[in-house]
């Protein structure tokens, strides 16, 4: 398997800048195994200052962006724009952006090919509400909104998915490492059946939700799942052990 273990870290609306500089600290004094990629996502306004002082193995990416180069989209910041900052990487469909701020699965498809397009790699996000996932209905939410991307994304190469049950995202909830890898497998079936066998033995798969530094080693042993993308614990020294637990 040629899959690279990948650790994201999304810091969400949190930090101030002296907690930001403490943050990049813990990275700089982070051992990233060989085989893993690590990349973080500050908020917006503090990107910059992080890519400036983290350390090469350590990427950055945007929380978020919009699908043109330019114009009046007042708050919005392009791919273009990012690119030209030195970043290489967005997440895109949070499920708090499309709860929070109504992000259609349509949306996300195209704001995630736009971003392809533009250059940069993406981190899709999809993952099941908790009423979804108790009336059985976890892996039509989750076909559904990969073949909103699907619809608009032909070239997987630079696509990361991360599959996020929203009922495990900051609750402490953490799905069992057998219910993701159910998931995981049943997504990677998807991409094999209706993108290519390429794409589904290539895409990494993410898992997140409530990862911390004890229950990482545990997930990361399962066959589908290729990393993680993390919440409140990119926040804490604790991101460290989630990165190493990672090479187990
Ligand atoms: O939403 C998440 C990462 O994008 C997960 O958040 P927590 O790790 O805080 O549950």
């Amino acid at each position: 398997m040629t899959r690279n273990f990948f650790v994201g870290g999304n810091w969400k609306m949190n930090g101030s800048l002296s907690q930001v500089n403490s943050l990049v600290e813990i990275l700089n004094n982070a051992s990233v195994p060989s085989n893993t990629e690590v990349v973080v996502a500050p908020p917006a306004i503090y990107i910059d200052r992080v890519r400036q002082a983290v350390k090469k193995e350590i990427e950055v990416a945007a929380q978020n962006c919009y699908y043109k180069a330019s114009g009046a989209f007042t708050g919005e910041i392009s791919p273009e724009q990012l690119k030209d900052m030195g970043i290489n990487w967005v997440i895109i469909g949070h499920s708090e952006r499309r709860e929070i701020f109504g992000e259609s699965d349509d949306f996300v498809g195209a704001k995630t090919a736009y971003a392809l397009s533009a250059g940069l790699g993406v981190i899709a996000c999809i993952g099941e509400k908790l009423e979804e996932r108790e009336s059985g209905k976890t892996e039509e939410v989750c076909f559904r909104q990969l073949k909103a991307i699907a619809s608009h994304v032909k070239d997987w190469t630079h696509v990361v998915v991360a599959y996020e049950p929203v009922w495990a995202i900051g609750t402490g909830k953490v799905a069992t490492p057998e219910q993701a890898q159910e998931t995981h497998a049943a997504l990677r079936k998807w991409l094999a059946e209706n993108v290519s066998k390429e794409a589904a033995n290539n895409t990494r798969i993410l898992y997140g939700g409530s990862v911390n530094g004890k229950n990482a080693a545990e997930l990361g042993k399962k066959e589908d799942i290729d990393g993680f993308l993390v919440g409140g614990a990119s926040l804490k020294p604790e991101f460290a052990d989630i990165i190493a637990a990672s090479s187990q």
